[in-house]
């Protein structure tokens, strides 16, 4: 029943129609703002549980990725009922001031994290957190996202040697 709600309000919240261009660079006929349901809070409340389910089997403390798509999906997770989950931010780049950290948030550094996104094209972004989080010592356990585009990114990522789970496809909002 929540996944369907969570579906309902995706496809009413977020779901636009028109043309717009991507992360990629490439075109479209329609785009996913899934902040507008990331943030929401209703759909925020369902994102947490339904995540913590999809990626139930996987052994992680930290959950967190590329900012800013993945920054309310990693919080919701760590907020919703169930084990102890820190949450952590990939910046773009490291900061160049201060602690000059790419990534931020509670250290993972020989933790077993899973990588989260709110929608994902290309794979380009979830990617760059897997590399960001390895780079620094933690070990991934997958990569987890609200809605897949169906347009590649299970095969990118893959080829990274790394598990991929959506929680929704195009089909699921009423666009495949
Ligand atoms: O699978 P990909 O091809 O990487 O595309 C999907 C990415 O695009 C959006 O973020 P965007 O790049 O617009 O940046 P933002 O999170 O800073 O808004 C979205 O939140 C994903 O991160
Ligand atoms: O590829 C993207 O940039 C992209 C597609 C989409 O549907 N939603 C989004 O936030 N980004």
């Amino acid at each position: 029943m929540s996944r369907e709600r969570l579906a309902q309000l995706i496809t009413e919240l977020a779901v636009v129609h028109g043309r717009v261009t991507l992360s990629s660079g490439k075109e479209a006929d329609y785009y996913v703002d899934l902040r507008r349901a990331t943030l929401h809070h209703e759909a925020s409340r369902l994102i947490g549980p339904l995540l913590r389910e999809l990626t139930a089997d996987w052994d992680y403390d930290a959950v967190g990725g590329l900012t800013l798509g993945a920054d309310p999906v990693a919080t919701a997770i760590m907020h919703a009922p169930g084990r102890e989950i820190d949450a952590f931010v990939v910046r773009k780049a490291a900061k160049a001031h201060g602690m000059q950290r790419q990534i931020e948030g509670p250290d993972i550094v020989g933790r077993r994290v899973l990588i989260v996104e709110d929608t994902t094209t290309t794979g380009n972004s979830p990617l760059t957190a897997v590399r960001a989080a390895r780079d620094i010592g933690a070990e991934v356990v997958g990569v987890a996202t609200i809605v897949d585009r169906a347009t590649g990114a299970d095969e990118v990522i893959a080829a990274e040697g790394i598990e991929y789970r959506s929680l929704f496809g195009l089909a699921d909002l009423g666009l495949g």
